[in-house]
């Protein structure tokens, strides 16, 4: 289980983010909301240790995440590839890094993503919908247990919103553990089993669905609960 404790942190001295607290379990998905300025990136600034908190500490298996960061990857709100390397030598790149000598698996995920055709190009010849591909690849080679989703449906026009919905509800049904950031409170609600209502860097109620009854259209219920959720805080 990928837990975060207690966890406040923001920028050097400046706090934004305030006693943060939940777990995600394998096969779960986790959604993050919130309105700008929340700290929704800040917390997922935390997860993927480009920040350090200022209290707080987030553990895997008890253990602090740090020591295991091959368990947690990061699929960025934009693709970030390198300008200068192909799209094979990305994967060779990230195989290097994690000491990975197999081709077995990369192989695979080239195949099920369909990239073959693109190995050769450099990121500015693929469209947004193919490099979101090569980041997901790049996330899941070092094979994770937990991925760390910002902002994945930035940008994708309905064919890649499509895939990209259905490839996270696969990625749920192997086994792993995602948190995803969004501002689509429709697909939030759709992918979602738990939502973190964050606001003002505070963690607001911790929900499971139940809220939801069969006569909610998709969103609506959640949108509703999210605007009474501020609206007690105002
Ligand atoms: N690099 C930074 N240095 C200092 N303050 C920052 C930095 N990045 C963000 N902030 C501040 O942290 C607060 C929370 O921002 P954050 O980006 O975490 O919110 P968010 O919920 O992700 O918003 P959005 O939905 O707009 O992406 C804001 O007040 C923002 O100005």
């Amino acid at each position: 289980m990928l837990s975060v404790n207690q966890l406040s942190g923001g920028y050097l001295n400046r706090r934004i983010i305030n006693d943060i607290t939940f777990d995600i379990q394998p096969g779960e998905i986790v959604g993050l909301i919130g309105l700008n300025g929340a700290g929704k990136s800040t917390t997922i600034r935390h997860m993927t240790g480009v920040l350090k908190p200022h209290s707080g500490n987030i553990t895997i298996d008890e253990k602090d995440w740090m020591k295991q960061r091959e368990k947690l990857a990061h699929i960025p709100d934009k693709p970030e590839l390198y300008p200068n390397l192909t799209i094979m030598e990305h994967f060779q790149f990230i195989k290097r890094i994690y000491q990975l000598n197999e081709d077995h698996y990369v192989n695979q995920l080239i195949d099920r993503y369909a990239l073959s055709p693109h190995l050769n190009k450099y990121p500015h010849a693929l469209s947004k919908g193919t490099q979101q591909k090569v980041s997901i690849i790049s996330a899941l080679i070092s094979n994770p247990t937990y991925l760390v989703v910002d902002e994945p449906f930035m940008g994708l026009d309905p064919q890649g919103l499509k895939f990209f919905k259905e490839d996270l509800i696969r990625l749920k049904n192997e086994g792993l553990g995602m948190i995803i950031s969004t501002h689509l409170l429709s697909i939030a609600e759709q992918l979602c089993d738990r939502i973190i209502v964050l606001h003002r860097g505070r963690q607001q109620r911790f929900n499971d669905k139940s809220y939801l009854t069969t006569e909610d259209v998709d969103g609506i219920a959640l949108e509703n609960l999210f605007f009474s959720m501020i609206e007690e805080q105002e």
